[in-house]
């Protein structure tokens, strides 16, 4: 049996309506079936640090979970409801507006493929967010190829429009590549012991080194309101087609093998041993390129200005749409003081001291009727609007404002 959280049980047991209540010392507790989470440690008087206990009602055991996703910061207070019985949406006091909103995964499916693999208690953490991101682009092909080429131009051409997703990789940097641009290059071990905690969206052994896209390389890219590009290998394209990424798949092909070794042995950046493997690989890669299914698109990069054209052209670039500004998602403000509630597919946050009431929006809604996307990354598609409890009545909410 886990050891018990500073309160006693009969708080716990008062809270069987599925919103997040005080406990003591300023804890949230919220039942879900059988299962109590509780929510929150003090780091001091004025500061919740949101660490996360279950207590088991059918067999009076508590359990410290393996938390997946990265943890919201502290807080100055919390309120939770649960949704769906199968994740707790969290309001965090005194957070800023892009950081204010987070949920607590308890029973999604992510988080039971985990439990399964892990053989224990998990939860998992997501970011809120508003809005919904346009599917990133996955663009595979053998090693030397152009695809570095041409994603480079894209950029180069729309750098408010797309944003690269940083791979990690165990591999030696390159003499002008640089940490945290081209790759968060790693040592082996420790990128083990981040896939082990689920922080990889895919990951593969590509010409001898561990590649891989952790989850927050492609949602810092998404947060900015940027389209994210990865250039990956076939394995992981296979990897992020199944998983709950909805993406845009594009593989490209060279005109022959002869000027794929052409184009490897002129960029000078390998070995003889290392243009060999790449060369071997890029056999099966063309192979499985063209008759796996993955991809939704084949280019062929013979010229490299009218590949670009064709790339630019799939993506809908061609025309005016191509001017089209993007601007990150809006955060949430919320005051420090609040109150939450539920009513069907709405959040209710009340904001209103008695003075705020009388003369503003004083209720926001948060519509999570859409929600996408999930743990280990973020909720996407929360859509949120403010409303006034005297003018607009609660019968309001059903219409945004
Ligand atoms: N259409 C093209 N014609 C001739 N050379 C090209 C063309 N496209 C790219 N190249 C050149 O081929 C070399 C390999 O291109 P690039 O580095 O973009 O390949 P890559 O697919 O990203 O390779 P890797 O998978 O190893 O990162 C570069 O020197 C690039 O300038
Ligand atoms: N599965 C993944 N493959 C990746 C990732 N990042 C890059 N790659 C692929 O590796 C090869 C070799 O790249 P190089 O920089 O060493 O030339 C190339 O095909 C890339 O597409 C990744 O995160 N996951």
């Amino acid at each position: 049996m886990g050891e018990a959280p500073a309160f006693v049980v009969d708080d716990l047991l008062q809270n069987q309506d599925g919103f997040g209540s005080k406990s003591k010392g300023c804890k949230i507790t919220t039942t879900i079936g059988d299962k109590t989470y509780v929510i929150g440690v003090e780091n001091d008087e004025s500061t919740l640090s949101l660490e996360v206990q279950i207590f088991d009602k059918a067999t009076g055991n508590w359990a410290t979970p393996i938390v997946l996703g990265a943890k919201p910061n502290s807080c100055k207070g919390l309120s939770a409801v649960s949704l769906n019985d199968d994740r707790i949406l969290i309001v965090k006091k005194g957070s800023t507006s892009d950081d204010c909103i987070w949920f607590l995964e308890v029973d999604t499916w992510f988080v039971r493929e985990q439990k399964k693999i892990q053989g224990t208690d998990v939860v998992a953490w997501s970011k809120g967010s508003r809005g919904y991101a346009e599917k990133p682009i996955v663009i595979s092909g053998p090693s030397g190829v152009g695809k570095g080429t041409l994603i480079s131009m894209l950029m180069k051409e729309f750098p408010s429009m797309f944003g690269f997703s940083v791979s990690h990789t165990t591999r030696a940097p390159r003499c002008m590549e640089k940490d945290g641009v081209h790759y968060h290059f790693t040592e082996r071990s420790i990128m083990e012991k981040e896939l082990k905690d689920g922080k990889f969206l895919e990951h593969a052994l590509v010409h001898g080194n561990l590649y891989g896209t952790s989850i927050e390389a492609v949602e810092v890219v998404t947060d900015t309101g940027k389209r994210c590009i990865l250039d990956i290998d076939v394995q992981g394209a296979r990897s992020v087609k199944a998983s709950s990424l909805e993406a845009i798949f594009i593989f490209i092909c060279p005109p022959s093998m002869e000027e794929l070794e052409t184009r490897l042995r002129s960029r000078g950046t390998e070995t003889e041993e290392q243009i060999l493997k790449r060369l071997q690989n890029a056999k099966k890669e063309m192979e499985q390129g063209q008759s796996s299914g993955i991809f939704d698109h084949i280019l062929y990069n013979d010229n490299l200005d009218e590949c670009y054209e064709s790339l630019k052209k799939l993506l809908g670039l061609d025309g005016a749409a191509a001017a089209t500004q993007r601007s990150a998602p809006q955060g949430i403000d919320l005051p420090t003081d609040h109150s939450v509630s539920k009513m069907d597919n709405k959040i209710i946050i009340d904001c209103g001291t008695p003075e705020l009431k009388k003369a503003s929006k004083n209720l926001i809604v948060l519509d999570v009727s859409s929600l996408k996307g999930g743990a280990p990354g973020r909720t996407r598609g929360l859509d949120v609007y403010a409303i006034d409890s005297f003018s607009d009545g609660l019968n309001g909410i059903n219409q945004p404002s």
